[in-house]
C-alpha cells in the first residue's frame, strides 16, 4: 500500500463472486443444470428453460465428467478462490472476504445471512472477473441483489462492475506471461517465432449482439497488457485474442482458440495461451487449455505449445485487487470505480451492471 492509497472503514465485508464448480462427482449434474437454467446463460421463455437446461446439461455430460475425473473428481475453483479470499483479507485490515458462487455451493442466499451476523459498517462487491459479462457479473449481482434483499441485509454498498483495465492487475498479467514466454525462448530453437494467444471464454454471438460488452472489454484488457509488454521488452510481441469453451449448438464470437491454434500451425509459429478472462485455473485452463488445446497443438506439429497460469493467489494480483477494492470503497456507496474517485472507463457514461440491473429490475 502507497501513501496516497485510501485507508479501509473498519469493518468492510468483501464478498468475491465467482462461477463456482461441482464438489464431488454427484454435483457435476446439478452444478450444469443450474447453469443452464440461468435466464442470464440460455435466454429461453420461462415455460421451457427448465427442461432446456436439462436437455443442454445431458448433451456434454459425458465429457464433463471425464474432465472433472481428470482434476481428482471436481472442481479446484473453490479452494483456489478461498487462497484468493485469505490473501486479500491480510491486505486489507479491517475487512473480512466472502465468497459467493453462482451455480455450486456457497451459494449467495447462504451467504448474504453470514454476511449479516457478521453486521459490517459497509460492504463491498467484488466480481472475480476482470471483464463484464451479462452471463457472470450481471448474473453474479443480480442472485446477490435477490438474497440480500431475502436476508434483510441493508448496508451501504459499493459495487465494481469491472476492473479489466486495472494498470496493476494488468501488470500482474504481464509478468505472468512473460515469464513464460522467456521458458518458451529459452527451450524453443533460437529465432523460433512465438505468438501470445490471449484466449478468453467465449459468448453465443447473440449475447454480444444484444449488447454485453466482454468481448470489447477482452479486447480492451488484452490491449493494457500488451502494452506493459512492449514497454517493458522494448519489443512488439505477436498476438491475438481468441475464444474457447463453446458450450451451445449456435453460433460463437470468433476465432476461436482453435481456429486460433490452427492459423498459427499455418503460420509456423509456437504459441503461449493465456488466460485472460480466469482468475483461477478450473476445467477450462487445466483440462481444455493443458489437455485437449495442447493435443489439438500437437496434432498440427506447432513449434511450441506453452500456457501461463492464471493468477490464482499471485502476490502482484492480489495486491492488485487490493488496490482496486481500497479505492472502489473510498469512492462511497453505489456504483463502481476503481479508479478513486473517478468513473471506470464504462461506468457513470454507461455502466453495464447499471445497464443490465435497469432491465432485470423493468
Ligand atoms: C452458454 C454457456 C456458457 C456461457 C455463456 C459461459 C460463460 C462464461 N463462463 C465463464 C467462466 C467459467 N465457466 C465455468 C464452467 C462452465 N461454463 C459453462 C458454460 C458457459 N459459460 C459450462 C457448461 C461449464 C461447466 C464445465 C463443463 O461442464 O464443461 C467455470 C467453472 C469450471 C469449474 O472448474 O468447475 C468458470 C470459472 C466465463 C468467464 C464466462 C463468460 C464471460
Ligand atoms: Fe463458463
Ligand atoms: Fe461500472
Amino acid at each position: 500500500m502507497n501513501d496516497t492509497e485510501p485507508v479501509l472503514p473498519v469493518r468492510t465485508a468483501i464478498v468475491l463472486f465467482n462461477l463456482g464448480g461441482p464438489d464431488g462427482a454427484d454435483s457435476i449434474k446439478p452444478f450444469r443444470v443450474n447453469l443452464f437454467s440461468d435466464p442470464a446463460i440460455i435466454r429461453a421463455p420461462i415455460f421451457i428453460r427448465f427442461w432446456l437446461a436439462r436437455v443442454i446439461a445431458a448433451s456434454a455430460q459425458k465429457k464433463a465428467e471425464e474432465g472433472y475425473a481428470l482434476m481428482g473428481g471436481k472442481s479446484p475453483l473453490l479452494e483456489l478462490t478461498r487462497n484468493q479470499a485469505e490473501a486479500l483479507e491480510a491486505s486489507l485490515p479491517g475487512s473480512k472476504c466472502f465468497i459467493a458462487m453462482r451455480y455450486w455451493h456457497p451459494f449467495a442466499t447462504e451467504i448474504a445471512r453470514e454476511v449479516k451476523a457478521w453486521a459490517p459498517e459497509r460492504i463491498l462487491l467484488l466480481p472475480l472477473y476482470p471483464q463484464f459479462s451479462t452471463t457472470t457479473t450481471g448474473s453474479s449481482l443480480s442472485d446477490w441483489h435477490d438474497a440480500a434483499a431475502r436476508a434483510g441485509l441493508v448496508v451501504p454498498t459499493t459495487t465494481l462492475c469491472c476492473w479489466y483495465d486495472d494498470p496493476a492487475y494488468a501488470a500482474a498479467i504481464a509478468a505472468l506471461v512473460m515469464r513464460t514466454l522467456a521458458t518458451a525462448r529459452a527451450e524453443l530453437p533460437a529465432g523460433t517465432p512465438i505468438r501470445l494467444l490471449f484466449s478468453a471464454h467465449g459468448l453465443p454471438e447473440s449475447i454480444v449482439k444484444a449488447g454485453d460488452p466482454y468481448q470489447e472489454e477482452v479486447e480492451a484488457c488484452t490491449k493494457a497488457v500488451m502494452d506493459v509488454i512492449t514497454r517493458t521488452l522494448g519489443e512488439v510481441v505477436d498476438h491475438q485474442v481468441c475464444f474457447q469453451s463453446r458450450a451451445t449448438p449456435q453460433q460463437w464470437i470468433e476465432p476461436s482458440t482453435e481456429q486460433a491454434i490452427e492459423q498459427a500451425a499455418h503460420d509456423g509459429t509456437a504459441v503461449v495461451v493465456i488466460p485472460i478472462a480466469f482468475v483461477s485455473e478450473h476445467i477450462e485452463t487445466l483440462v481444455e487449455l493443458d489437455v485437449e488445446y495442447r493435443e489439438v497443438a500437437e496434432k498440427l506439429h506447432l513449434p511450441g505449445y506453452y500456457r501461463a497460469p492464471a493468477p490464482n493467489d499471485d502476490p502482484a494480483f492480489i495486491a492488485a485487487l487490493a488496490g482496486i477494492a481500497r479505492r472502489a470503497i473510498a469512492h462511497g456507496d453505489g456504483l463502481c470505480s476503481h479508479r478513486g474517485g473517478r468513473s471506470c472507463s464504462v461506468h457513470n457514461r454507461d455502466c453495464p451492471w447499471a445497464r443490465y440491473r435497469a432491465l432485470v429490475d423493468a
